[in-house]
């Protein structure tokens, strides 16, 4: 508490940077809900709490949500108590902002899925982040509280009469159905359910929850203004049905009576909101090409390793854009700001090497995967976009890639639904990947680029040969003697072939490598068909397997249908015996007047 007067002290003499200012600094503030000397204000007086809220509506988080994510973790290394809340249930409504109707609604198997493993990936983040910030020189002090919480826990006990004497007594009508996504729901007239229009209060009862323990602040996406504006009005009504009393820390002791003390340069007039919520979103980040981030080619980029390898999460960022790379390091990584001018100093000066880029990358995959993955990525993306790469070097990848499989069998990742994992190879770009002979020799190219991943469709690959973007790799003799011969990798672009001639660009009659565009590549090991079936892999074109997942779907499904009639069933006994029951009062009561 000490160290915190003495901070804030710093702060309001302006010998110290303000969080708020180092948020803004970093490009955390896209709009603050509410005003921005109540916020600083709030941020520099009191060791508050932040939280910020995901609904599960993915099989795993994604690169976009760490936006938030790292304002929140700002937050939590500075001492601010930090929360990650899963909606749990909120996600079964689906959040209806800006959207033009209703989710579909999943099947409680994938939603399951999506919530455990995104439960796990927010606490693996948490000890990812506090490492990595650790790293960066960030010295682990007693205040650093962090959270994750799923909105279920207090749903489950949480009675309709007391959410209507709380917050639906004081919740106003007419702002929610002012809301653009309301107005424009009912003016074209898709409607909305009652469900949908309660979310944004659902999303206030989470913040209540969260309020009542000292958690004032909410960020959240771009598109979350509306919901914390709205989460603001109905916490604050909620206050005067059930007043909340903050521990007694120095500000709110002075709020409350006492007077400021001389060293504070506020007059108690300004503590008017100190006990306020208030919140602010994070911008919508799109890439200097108007593309959403976080998306490749309609996939997104996950942060589960099963579905977005940290290969390719490195090369996601390796690729970013000259005129993005600054603003993403000062959004996704703890690097001080002029370490950062220094990092865009060197590249600068030669903006072909990537510098900014390897390095946005390599700190990237350390916040989320840990320091060893990320050096890997690092040394593989160095060792493949070497020109001296050789086969060998391939061939040691393959294998350490494979010990990581047999070694890992997903500590952190539970294992996902079936339906919830990407549909397609194309969905979780994997450098290094296995097909099947079959799915090779005597295919044609346009037909292997489709099964290995590297595009949505055989027309697509077609079209990509005859452009000349897909690169065949081949054994080139490079050295005078014949002993270094052979080994080196040269690309040439591949022109179209005949399907009998597929087998023929083999190196060593199992091993394929292409190359899209400068940075995608993929190392194809082929094996037999019987062992691809046996290693349970799967990939378009690959049928067996998708009869077994028709299979496995028609038999859920049927299960559910006899759950779902054995329900009604139930109900129909249920409703029988009520009415026999009703009956027997009926002819109780007329045979007593009689
Ligand atoms: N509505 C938020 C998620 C959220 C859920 C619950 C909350 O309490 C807060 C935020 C979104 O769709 O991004």
């Amino acid at each position: 508490m000490q160290d915190w007067e003495q901070r804030a002290e710093a702060i309001r003499s302006g010998q110290k940077q303000s969080i708020l200012a180092l948020l803004e600094e970093r490009g955390f503030v896209h709009q603050i809900v509410g005003t921005r000397e109540d916020l600083d204000y709030l941020l520099t007086e009191r060791r508050v709490g932040a939280y910020v809220g995901v609904d599960p509506t993915a099989p795993s988080l994604h690169v976009g949500h760490l936006v938030p994510f790292m304002a929140l973790g700002w937050l939590f290394i500075h001492g601010y108590q930090s929360t990650f809340l899963l909606g749990g249930t909120t996600s079964k409504i689906g959040d209806p902002t800006d959207r033009q109707a209703a989710r579909e609604s999943k099947r409680p198997s994938e939603r399951k899925a999506a919530l455990a493993n995104m439960h796990l990936q927010l606490k693996r983040l948490g000890v990812t982040m506090e490492a990595y910030a650790e790293r960066r020189g960030y010295a682990r002090e007693w205040a650093w509280r962090r959270d994750v919480t799923n909105n279920s826990t207090w749903y489950q006990k949480l009675t309709l009469s007391e959410f209507m004497r709380v917050l639906g007594s004081g919740a106003r009508l007419g702002p929610l159905l002012g809301r653009d996504t309301v107005k424009n729901r009912l003016e074209n007239g898709t409607g909305m359910s009652y469900a949908e229009f309660s979310y944004p209060l659902l999303q206030a009862w989470d913040w209540w929850e969260l309020f009542r323990k000292g958690t004032q602040i909410q960020i959240g996406g771009a598109d979350q203004f509306g919901n914390i504006l709205a989460g603001i009005e109905t916490v604050k009504a909620m206050k005067k049905v059930e007043p909340v009393h903050f521990e007694s820390d120095a500000a709110f002791q002075r709020h409350s009576g006492q007077t400021a003390t001389a060293s504070t340069s506020k007059t108690p007039k300004d503590w008017g909101n100190i006990n306020e919520p208030i919140g602010f979103t994070v911008p919508l980040l799109t890439t200097s090409a108007g593309v959403k981030f976080g998306k490749t080619a309609g996939n997104a980029i996950w942060l589960d390793q099963q579905m977005t390898s940290t290969f390719d999460l490195y090369q996601f960022f390796l690729r970013s854009a000259d005129a993005d790379v600054e603003k993403y390091l000062k959004l996704f990584t703890f690097l001080p700001i002029p370490e950062i001018q220094s990092i865009m100093e060197e590249h600068q000066l030669d903006e072909s090497k990537r510098v900014a880029q390897h390095k946005l990358a390599v700190e990237f995959v350390e916040l989320i995967h840990g320091v060893g993955a990320a050096q890997n990525a690092q040394k593989q993306h160095m060792t493949m976009f070497d020109k001296n790469l050789t086969v060998d070097s391939v061939r040691a990848s393959q294998l350490e890639e494979e010990g990581k499989e047999s070694r890992a069998p997903g500590d952190w990742n539970v294992q996902l639904n079936k339906y919830a994992k990407p549909t397609s190879a194309a969905d979780a770009p994997s450098t290094h990947m296995k097909l099947p002979r079959s799915l090779v020799v005597n295919q044609s190219f346009a037909k292997v680029l489709w099964s290995a991943g590297l595009v949505s469709s055989r027309a697509e690959g077609s079209r990509l040969i005859a452009n000349k973007g897909c690169h065949i790799g081949s054994k080139m003799a490079r050295g005078a003697t014949t002993a270094q011969m052979g080994d080196y990798l040269a690309f040439t672009p591949l022109t179209s072939t005949k399907p009998s001639e597929t087998g023929n660009y083999l190196i060593d009659g199992d091993l394929l490598i292409l190359r899209i565009g400068k940075w995608k590549m993929k190392f194809i090991t082929v094996i037999s068909d019987e062992e691809y079936q046996q290693a349970g892999l799967t990939c378009p074109g690959w049928k067996e397997d998708d009869d077994a997942g028709r299979e496995d779907y028609n038999k859920q499904v049927q299960r559910e249908t006899m759950d779902f009639r054995a329900e009604r069933r139930r109900e129909r006994l249920e409703r029988q015996k009520t009415r026999e029951a009703s009956a027997g009062v009926v002819r109780d009561y007329q045979m007593e007047r009689e």
